[in-house]
């Protein structure tokens, strides 16, 4: 088995008085690209903000490359789901991509010419050169999410952490998304959270559902049933099943 890279056992979180999450067992080991489901408010931006250490465990341990979260920043980036920030601010997407060498850094330390570098290769990893002089208030909603994946990129990551980064791109940006992490998957382990059934299967090797009763239940992709998804979700799903060669639906319905 490849190492352990992220080791949550009987992890709970109560926040304001829910149990976000139940008793979660999960390892995420090394090359692992891992999809994470489940419904809104079902617990997974919460599993990702423990991961990083922002958000502590009531009960259960984490440990995240073998310390605890929060203790190796460098070696994990973050994809957040929402980016709150003044569309007015004069800040480029190079600017906002040099953040990402940040980590490590003392306070008013200059980046090097090697930050730099980095950084116009990330941008050049996420198809973002030509945009870089721009002014990240104007970026479509997928040139932005592309601008936060090279941020977390920079940093040389080995772990890289995405919640939902195709939420509001359309079809074009989604598929090229997902390409863009199936070129990065050979490099790095990845934690996926997305809505997306009907196309993680292509992409992950692993899927974990947080479902509505905050119950972990993990299949091997193998097993992983239209009817386990659709258990997940308190409305209907259309789901595909993708094989190598051919893909048919999953009719299932619970
Ligand atoms: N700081 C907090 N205080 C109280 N409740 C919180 C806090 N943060 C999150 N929650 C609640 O915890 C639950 C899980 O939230 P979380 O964001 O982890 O869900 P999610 O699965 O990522 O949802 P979505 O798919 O909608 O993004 C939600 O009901 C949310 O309202």
């Amino acid at each position: 088995m490849n190492r352990v890279l992220v080791d949550c056992d009987r992890l709970s979180v109560v926040l304001d008085g829910s149990r976000v999450l139940d008793n979660l067992t999960l390892q995420v080991c090394e090359g692992d690209f891992l999809g994470i489901v489940g419904p809104n408010g079902g617990g997974k931006t919460t599993l990702l903000r423990v991961i990083l250490g922002l958000q502590k465990p009531s009960d259960g341990t984490v440990t995240v490359f073998d310390k605890e979260p929060g203790q190796s920043p460098s070696r994990t980036g973050y994809v957040p789901q929402h980016l709150v920030f003044d569309r007015d601010f004069p800040i480029s997407v190079r600017d906002m991509v040099l953040m990402g060498r940040l980590s490590g850094k003392k306070p008013l330390q200059q980046y090097t010419k090697s930050d730099r570098e980095r950084v116009d290769e990330a941008l050049e990893t996420v198809g973002m050169s030509a945009l870089k002089s721009r002014r990240i208030g104007v970026l479509s909603g997928g040139e932005l999410q592309r601008t936060l994946i090279a941020r977390a990129l920079a940093g040389d990551p080995e772990l890289l952490l995405l919640d939902e980064p195709t939420a509001s791109v359309d079809p074009v940006m989604k598929t090229s998304i997902y390409d863009l992490l199936d070129r990065l998957k050979k490099q790095l382990t990845i934690v996926l959270v997305t809505h997306d059934t009907g196309t993680i299967s292509r992409h992950v090797s692993r899927v974990v559902c947080l479902n509505c009763s905050m119950v972990l239940r993990e299949n091997p992709l193998a097993t992983l049933s239209g009817r386990d998804i659709q258990k997940s979700y308190p409305y209907d799903v259309d789901l595909l099943l993708h094989h190598q060669e051919s893909s048919r639906s999953l009719p299932e319905k619970s």
